[in-house]
């Protein structure tokens, strides 16, 4: 996949070429990420990519054209069939469906605001989609475009060691995860579950479920409302509405 991130300060994005899963998929050529600084497309000494917003308040808001320049040039850099996205708490909330959505994409332009936010001229015609990844004010848009790229390039075959992490993440399959153990068995007087010692595959993997199953119901009960529960399913949560204290 080719992803052009644009932004002002490109060397942020180390973060994800150079470390982990990310940085094993930039190495192994499953992922290109180019990052394109709006300010190489400025013509005055003080290379200026922002200004005051017209109607006064707060804040300094992007210029249009170095931000159009810098699109066009992250449009050819990644082959013509790119989606546009703008990083913005104005846009749809990135979720699970999403990220499979945009990981079948060809190449992606992410748009990194940073100050107020950017000139609406340009979202209007050069963008062809805000996104979010949550109800809060961030400082700049890499962190998001960051964390939408580690989310995406999770989904490309080949990137991660064993092919069933990215299908047992929680949320791949619309639950929250199980919970994880690993050596010693014991720590500070709390055990393993036996079940998980024995080596019953089937019996694991129930387990696995039920647990899952109960953390969505107490933490985010919303999510059981949107999936359709095998019958596997509803029998384990019939135990679990059981097994409640009364
Ligand atoms: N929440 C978010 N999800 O994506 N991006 C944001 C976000 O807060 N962006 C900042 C707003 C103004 C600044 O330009 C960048």
């Amino acid at each position: 996949m080719r992803v052009a991130a644009i932004s002002i300060f490109p060397e942020m994005f180390r973060a994800i070429t150079d470390y982990g899963v990310s940085g094993r998929a930039v190495s192994e050529g499953h992922l290109v990420l180019d990052c394109i600084n709006p300010r190489t497309f400025t013509h005055d000494r003080h290379r200026t990519v922002d200004d005051r917003p017209y109607g006064g308040g707060p804040g300094m808001v992007m210029k249009a054209e170095p931000l159009e320049a810098a699109i066009d040039e992250a449009v050819e850099r990644v082959g013509g069939e790119a989606k546009v996205i703008c990083l913005s708490p104005q846009g749809r909330v990135l979720d699970q469906a999403m990220v499979e959505s945009l990981a079948e994409e060809p190449g992606l332009v992410l748009l990194s605001g940073r100050y107020e936010g950017i000139d609406e001229r340009v979202l209007e015609s050069w963008v062809d989609e805000e996104i979010s990844i949550g109800d809060y004010v961030l400082s700049g848009g890499e962190l998001a475009a960051m964390v939408l790229v580690d989310a995406v390039v999770r989904q490309i075959p080949g990137v991660l060691g064993h092919s069933q992490s990215a299908v047992e993440d929680s949320f791949a399959d619309g639950l929250l995860d199980c919970p994880h153990y690993t050596r010693p068995e014991a720590h500070r007087g709390s055990r393993v579950p036996e079940v998980l010692l024995g080596g019953d595959h089937e019996r694991i993997r129930r387990w696995r479920l039920k647990q899952s199953l109960q953390r969505t119901l107490i933490r985010r009960p919303e999510l059981l409302q949107e999936r359709e529960l095998t019958a596997e399913e509803q029998r384990l949560l019939a135990e679990i509405e059981n097994e409640r204290p009364d």
